[in-house]
């Protein structure tokens, strides 16, 4: 991360104190990725009057980031302001005026009261990036990442921030799910905690809160149901189609498991199964997939890609 290594420990004043950002009061917010989930929670922030910046490798990543968000404001605004274009319009002005893009992030960290992390799932890339941001950001600043499945702890060491870091696990996609899973580590201070829920209810979510345990809540019980779909399939107790059609019609799902990894992106769910699977050796259902293998090897990564379990048209 070339951009965080040019920036000099005195452009940026480390406040003396610890105080992180109080509750209720985060207002400016760095999302780091803007792929699927970045993107998402760079939208619902921008939307719900915070003052956010996207950060990305990159413009062309971050070009198709703002258009993919601009296209969903106006879903979002077609939907909740239906009979009152005007104020539609309104809102989506207003929100797009609240999100910034950069490849750098070092004008926004100077003032930002909360970063939240969604990059790929990569435990290196992550403690990299929270390294080289913790030397910069202020005292106040709150970190905290998306991961689908990395221990919160084991990405928050590489900081020196134990008590102003956590977990804010959002689920896809962003603008539309209503949870937000809020994971604590047992040095996550009670005020941050207390910020990082107050600021999901100003993001709209309905707040769980979690202890920094493999999978938090909802992918604890999800990823073993989805992996069973796959062991189904692989011993050729049914079809992928015939499992995501009974998920769907007699288990009530909006999605079957197999549209769900499409979905989600077959890219992460490898990253989650093989970290899953380096933690956990004994446990069968996590084996590695042929399945899921050959799919990720030959580039088909799943609706982002056109083509996963199924085929999609490319939008
Ligand atoms: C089996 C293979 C291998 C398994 C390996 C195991 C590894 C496991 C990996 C686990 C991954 C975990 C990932 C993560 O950590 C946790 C998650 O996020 S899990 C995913 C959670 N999400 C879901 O479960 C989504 C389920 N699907 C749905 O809810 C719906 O299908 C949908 C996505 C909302 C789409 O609904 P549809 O009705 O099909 O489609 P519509 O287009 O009509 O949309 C409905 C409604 O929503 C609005 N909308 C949809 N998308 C957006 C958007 N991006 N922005 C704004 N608005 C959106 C749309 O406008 C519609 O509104 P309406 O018109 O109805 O008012
Ligand atoms: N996809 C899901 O359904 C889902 C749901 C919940 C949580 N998550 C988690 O969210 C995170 C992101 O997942 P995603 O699906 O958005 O992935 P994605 O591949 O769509 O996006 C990742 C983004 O990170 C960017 N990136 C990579 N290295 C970077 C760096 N050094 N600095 C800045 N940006 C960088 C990439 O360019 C890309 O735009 C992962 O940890 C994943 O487990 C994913």
């Amino acid at each position: 991360m070339a951009f965080v290594s040019q920036l000099s420990a005195s452009t940026v004043r480390h406040l003396s104190t610890t105080s992180v950002a109080r509750a209720g009061q985060i207002h400016e917010m760095i999302v780091i990725g803007g792929g699927l989930m970045g993107a998402g929670i760079a939208q619902v922030g921008a939307q719900t009057g915070h003052k956010v910046t996207l950060v990305d490798l990159n413009q062309e990543v971050l070009d198709r980031s703002q258009a993919r968000i601009q296209a969903s404001i106006q879903r979002v605004a077609k939907k909740q302001f239906q009979g009152d274009p005007s104020a539609g319009e309104t809102f989506v002005q207003s929100a797009l005026a609240n999100l910034q893009i950069a490849t750098q992030p070092h004008a926004a960290l100077a003032t930002a009261d909360l970063v939240v992390e969604a990059v790929v799932e990569n435990l290196e890339l992550k403690r990299k990036i929270f390294q080289e941001y913790d030397a910069i950001a202020p005292a106040k600043t709150i970190f905290a990442s998306n991961t689908s499945s990395l221990p919160i702890g084991d990405i928050a060491t590489a900081t020196q921030r134990l008590d102003r870091f956590g977990g804010l696990h959002f689920f896809n996609p962003v603008p539309v799910m209503k949870l937000l899973e809020v994971i604590r580590i047992p040095e996550t201070s009670d005020a941050t905690f207390q910020a990082m829920l107050d600021w999901g209810q100003a993001m709209k979510k309905t707040t769980v809160k979690c202890q920094d345990t493999p999978g938090f809540i909802v992918n604890r019980i999800l990823v073993p149901t989805m992996m069973e779909a796959v062991r189904m399939v692989e011993r050729g107790d049914a079809s992928t189609r015939d499992v995501d059609t009974a998920m769907k019609l007699g288990a009530g799902h909006p999605m079957g498991p197999f549209e769900l990894a499409d979905y989600v992106g077959l890219d992460t769910v490898k990253f989650i199964l093989d970290g899953w699977h380096a933690k956990y050796p004994d446990q069968p259902l996590f084996k590695p997939s042929d399945m899921l293998n050959q799919l990720v090897d030959s580039g088909k990564f799943g609706i982002k890609s056109g083509e996963g379990f199924y085929k999609y048209e490319k939008k």
